[in-house]
C-alpha cells in the first residue's frame, strides 16, 4: 500500500497549490545514469511520493519525465495533476532574457506543460560559460529586480504554479519582498537537526514563505554532505530508544518544525523508510536534545563559488 503524505497549503500560489511535505531529491552522488534514475522515481511513485526535486543542474530533468510518462501509461498515477515538480533556474540562466527560454527547456526535459514550483537556485549569477567550481570573474550578484520579473512572468504565462528561491538569507528575501508583485512561496534551503535555521524559519514564517529542507539527512555519502547526521550518537540514542532510524528521526523532527523536506534515496526500501514518520512522534525532551546539538553546514557557498563578501553571511547562522 502507497504511504498519503501529508501536504501543506502554499500562499501566492494558482489553484490552491499544496506541497507534500516529504518530497524525493533526484540529485545523486556519484551521478548515476538516466535509466537508474528513471528507475527509481517509478518505484517512489509505487510507494507514495508524488513530489519531485529536479533542477537544470542535475541533468535528472529527462528521467524524471520519463518516469512521469510511464507512471501513467502503468497507471500509477491518473493524471499529472497528482505530483508536484519542483524545477530550478541554474544560475548561468540567472538573467531576465534567459529565464523564459530555461523554464521552456526544462518543460521540454520533463515532457510538461507546467511546473509546480520554479525556483531561483541560488541568489547569484553566473556568466555563460561558468564551470563548477567557477573562476572567481564568473561570479556575479543576482539583479533581483528583473530576474524576479521574469519569474512572475513564468508564472503568468501559467508555465508554473508557484515561483520561489532556495538558498536565500533573510537580507535576500527582504530585497525581493520589497519588489516583488508575486511573492516567493517557497525558500529551499540546508536545513536538518545540525543546521536549523532558527532565524530564517522565523522570518519566513512571519513573511509567509514556506520553507523545505534540503540535505535533511546531511546528504550523507556526497561530495557535499557527511556522516553527521545519520551517525550523530545523541540522534542514534533517540533512534534506538524508539525502535526507528537516525534518518526517520531526523526527517521526524523536520516535519515537527512545520517545514517540508526533500530526501533523496534511490533505493526501495531507504525511499519507503524516509516517508514512515506520521504515525508517531517526538517527545519534548527528544526535541529539546535535538535543539542543543552543535550546528554544521554542509554545504559550503565559500566552496562551491569561491569567497565574495556578498555571499558569505550564506555559510553563517542567519
Ligand atoms: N537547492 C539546493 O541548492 C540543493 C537542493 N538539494 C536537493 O535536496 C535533495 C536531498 O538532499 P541531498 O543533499 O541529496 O541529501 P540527503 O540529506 O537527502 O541525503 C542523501 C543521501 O542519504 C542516503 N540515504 C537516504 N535515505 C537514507 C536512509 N534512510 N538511511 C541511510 N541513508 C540514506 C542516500 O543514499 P541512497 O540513495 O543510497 O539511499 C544519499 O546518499 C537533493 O537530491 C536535491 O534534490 C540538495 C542540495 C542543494
Ligand atoms: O557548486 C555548486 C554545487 O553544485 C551546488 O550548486 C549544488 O550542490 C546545488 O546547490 C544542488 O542543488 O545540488
Amino acid at each position: 500500500m502507497a504511504i498519503v503524505v501529508p501536504r501543506v497549503t502554499l500562499n501566492n500560489c494558482d489553484d490552491d497549490l499544496s506541497i507534500p511535505v516529504i518530497g524525493l531529491g533526484t540529485s545523486s552522488s556519484p551521478r548515476v545514469s538516466p535509466e537508474a534514475t528513471k528507475a527509481a522515481i517509478i518505484e517512489a511513485i509505487k510507494v507514495g511520493y508524488r513530489h519531485f526535486d529536479t533542477a537544470s543542474l542535475y541533468g535528472t530533468e529527462q528521467p524524471l519525465g520519463e518516469a512521469i510518462a510511464e507512471a501513467l501509461r502503468l497507471g500509477l498515477i491518473n493524471s499529472r495533476d497528482e505530483l508536484y515538480i519542483t524545477s530550478k533556474l541554474w544560475s548561468t540562466s540567472a538573467d531576465k532574457d534567459l529565464i523564459i527560454p530555461a523554464i521552456k527547456k526544462s518543460l521540454r526535459n520533463l515532457q510538461l506543460d507546467y511546473l509546480d514550483m520554479y525556483l531561483i537556485h541560488w541568489p547569484l549569477k553566473l556568466s555563460e560559460e561558468a564551470k563548477l567550481p567557477p573562476q572567481k570573474e564568473h561570479v556575479f550578484p543576482l539583479d533581483i529586480k528583473s530576474v524576479w520579473e521574469a519569474m512572475e512572468e513564468c508564472k503568468n504565462l501559467g508555465l508554473t504554479k508557484g515561483i520561489g528561491v532556495s538558498n536565500f538569507t533573510c537580507k535576500n528575501l527582504e530585497e525581493l519582498l520589497s519588489i516583488a508583485k508575486i511573492p516567493p512561496a517557497i525558500n529551499q534551503v540546508e536545513l536538518n537537526p545540525l543546521w536549523r535555521q532558527k532565524k530564517l524559519r522565523e522570518f519566513c514564517k512571519e513573511k509567509g514563505i514556506h520553507v523545505t529542507a534540503y540535505s535533511p539527512l546531511g546528504a550523507f555519502k556526497t561530495s557535499w554532505g557527511d556522516n553527521r547526521i545519520l551517525e550523530c550518537d545523541i540522534l542514534e540514542e533517540i533512534a534506538k530508544a524508539k525502535g526507528k532510524t537516525t534518518a526517520q528521526i531526523s526527517l521526524r523532527w523536520l516535519y515537527e518544525q512545520g517545514v517540508s523536506m526533500v530526501a533523496k534515496s534511490f533505493n526501495k526500501e531507504r525511499m519507503k523508510q524516509n516517508l514512515e514518520i506520521f504515525d508517531w512522534s517526538l517527545t519534548q525532551e527528544e526535541s529539546n536534545k535535538i535543539s542543543q546539538l552543535p550546528q554544521t553546514k554542509g554545504l559550503k557557498v565559500a566552496s562551491a563559488f569561491g569567497q565574495h563578501d556578498w555571499l558569505l553571511d550564506l555559510d553563517v547562522e542567519n
